[in-house]
């Protein structure tokens, strides 16, 4: 289990505090303004920013310390995953070697993430002649290689249309439920994503104000979560 307790940080003279419980194969939805703090609440945990005070541990071990290399978390972004001179091969390899020279095993390896995310026939292309939807399945291609237990996802499928996005979302929720890898997912489409999460947790002003199961949409605890979610009244 993810563990985050009171964790700190500033940013630009604000202070950001974030708590929080994961569980292995479990998906939270992470929505808030823009500003808020999604995306610092990611970078925080991936240890892309220093925590100034707090707890984070994942399954029992304190994990604060450590470089981001070594924390048990994968992360995906909007875009900008891939190298563009590389082929799809190349890209996803490096998230098992830097250097790219892969071992039988692990090249057995990239070929089940390849096919179980269906651009196995796409192996020798480069991302400039994939379509979005393609280029972040090869993204998630690398993530899942690298075999991290917790998954951080910074709007990755916003840029798709809505078809796509859902079926990526699928994607997302089997893959999480079959690995058993906790997901922490920052987006901005409550209703799509929702079908695939377990909960969602509101961040407000650098905090996360609450976390509470999906049905929590159609009653939205607080007056800052209704007006967020454009209603204009709880209940
Ligand atoms: N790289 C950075 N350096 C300094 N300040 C930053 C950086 N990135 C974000 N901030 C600031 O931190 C605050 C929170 O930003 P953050 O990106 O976490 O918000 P967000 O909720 O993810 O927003 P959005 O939905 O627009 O992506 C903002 O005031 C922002 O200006």
């Amino acid at each position: 289990m993810l563990l985050v307790e009171k964790l700190q940080t500033r940013r630009q003279g604000r202070t950001f505090e974030f708590s929080l419980q994961l569980q292995p194969g479990e998906i939270g939805l992470l929505l808030g303004r823009s500003g808020s703090g999604k995306s610092t609440l990611l970078e925080l945990l991936a240890g892309f920013l220093p925590a100034s005070s707090g707890v984070l541990s994942a399954d029992g071990q304190n994990i604060a310390h450590l470089p981001p290399a070594q924390r048990p978390f994968t992360m995906l972004f909007q875009q900008n995953n891939l190298f563009e001179h590389l082929t799809v091969y190349q890209n996803i390899a490096l998230g098992l070697r830097p250097d790219l020279k892969l071992s039988l095993q692990e090249q057995q390896t990239l070929q089940l993430a390849a096919e179980r995310l269906q651009i196995a026939d796409l192996l020798t292309r480069r991302p400039g002649s994939l379509s979005g939807g393609q280029q972040q399945r090869v993204a998630l291609a690398r993530c899942l290689v690298r075999r991290k237990p917790y998954l951080l996802l910074d709007e990755p499928f916003s840029a798709l249309d809505p078809a796509l996005r859902q079926e990526m979302m699928q994607e997302v929720r089997q893959l999480a439920t079959e690995q058993h890898i906790g997901v922490l997912l920052v987006s901005h489409q409550p209703q799509e994503a929702k079908d695939q999460a377990d909960w969602l947790g509101f961040i407000d002003d650098g905090q996360l104000k609450f976390t509470a199961p999906v049905s929590t949409l159609q009653q939205p605890p607080t007056a800052e979560f209704a007006a967020y979610l454009g209603m204009s009244s709880l209940g």
